[in-house]
């Protein structure tokens, strides 16, 4: 889906990453009432320098005016295009537990493209119970949520232990976009994406870069001591 777009367009992966966030920028300076952007304003607003920022636009034929920068709401629509966003696209959410109920209430995927159109679990005991407005569904429900639906987009809350068989039933019934947050590797065929999300992944990079720093706070605090007592 989305990065088919972007592929056959020749975008790079790495431009592809970035484009979300500058889509953000610009919904933020589109609310704010601003209709014009200079590329600097717009990079500074994404956290990238603002060579990258041009480099990436470039790919989608966005230039820009010199002197003026980019029109706010035609860029938007450009990435937005770009990205496959001018469509919503259906998504289910497997695994109704803690995190798949704050998926759930999140209101915020429909406006930014995403239909949450099912909740599903395998557990009796959950299923046909509601969650917000919705009612869960059984596991069985995926192909015709697929062929009735167009169901484009798996997002698996169950588990890691099952997440595999969660990916697979996903794939049987015709689905080819999978986030994950479980935190495992899927294995799943050439034609399917998956992109996972991992707060813990996160939260250890960041524990990297703070032991980094602390480490040459400490570092610089034993150098002052070695000054003073040369
Ligand atoms: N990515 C992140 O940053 C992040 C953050 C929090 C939790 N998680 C992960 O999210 C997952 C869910 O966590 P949780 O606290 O909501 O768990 P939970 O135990 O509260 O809920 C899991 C739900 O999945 C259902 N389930 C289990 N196996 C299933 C299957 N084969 N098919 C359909 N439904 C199935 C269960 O019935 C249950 O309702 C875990 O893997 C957890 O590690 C990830």
């Amino acid at each position: 889906m989305s990065a088919d777009v972007a592929a056959r367009r020749g975008i790079p992966d790495a431009s592809v990453a970035r484009l979300p966030g500058y889509l953000q920028a610009l919904t933020n300076l589109a609310e704010r009432g601003i209709s014009s952007v200079s590329s600097e304003e717009l990079a500074a607003a994404a956290g990238v320098s603002s060579a990258k920022l041009r480099k990436d636009l470039s790919h989608l034929g966005s230039y820009g005016v010199r002197g003026v920068g980019y029109e706010v709401d035609r860029l938007a629509y450009e990435i937005s295009t770009a990205l496959g966003l001018t469509q919503d696209w259906p998504v289910a959410i497997v695994g109704m537990g803690n995190l798949g109920r704050a998926l759930a209430a999140y209101s915020g995927f429909t406006t930014r493209g995403f239909n949450v159109i099912a909740l599903l679990d395998r557990d009796e005991a959950i299923v046909g119970a509601p969650v917000g407005d919705r009612t869960v569904r059984p596991m069985g429900d995926l192909d015709a949520l697929v062929r009735d639906d167009r169901l484009a987009i798996g997002v698996i809350a169950t588990p890691a232990d099952s997440a595999q068989d969660v990916a697979d039933r996903l794939v049987e019934a015709g689905v080819r976009s999978i986030l994950n947050f479980a935190p495992c590797v899927l294995d799943v065929p050439d034609d399917v994406m998956v992109r996972k999300v991992d707060m813990s992944t996160e939260l250890q990079i960041l524990a990297f870069h703070e032991q980094r720093r602390t480490g040459e706070l400490d570092l610089g605090r034993t150098a002052d001591v070695g000054e003073v007592a040369l």
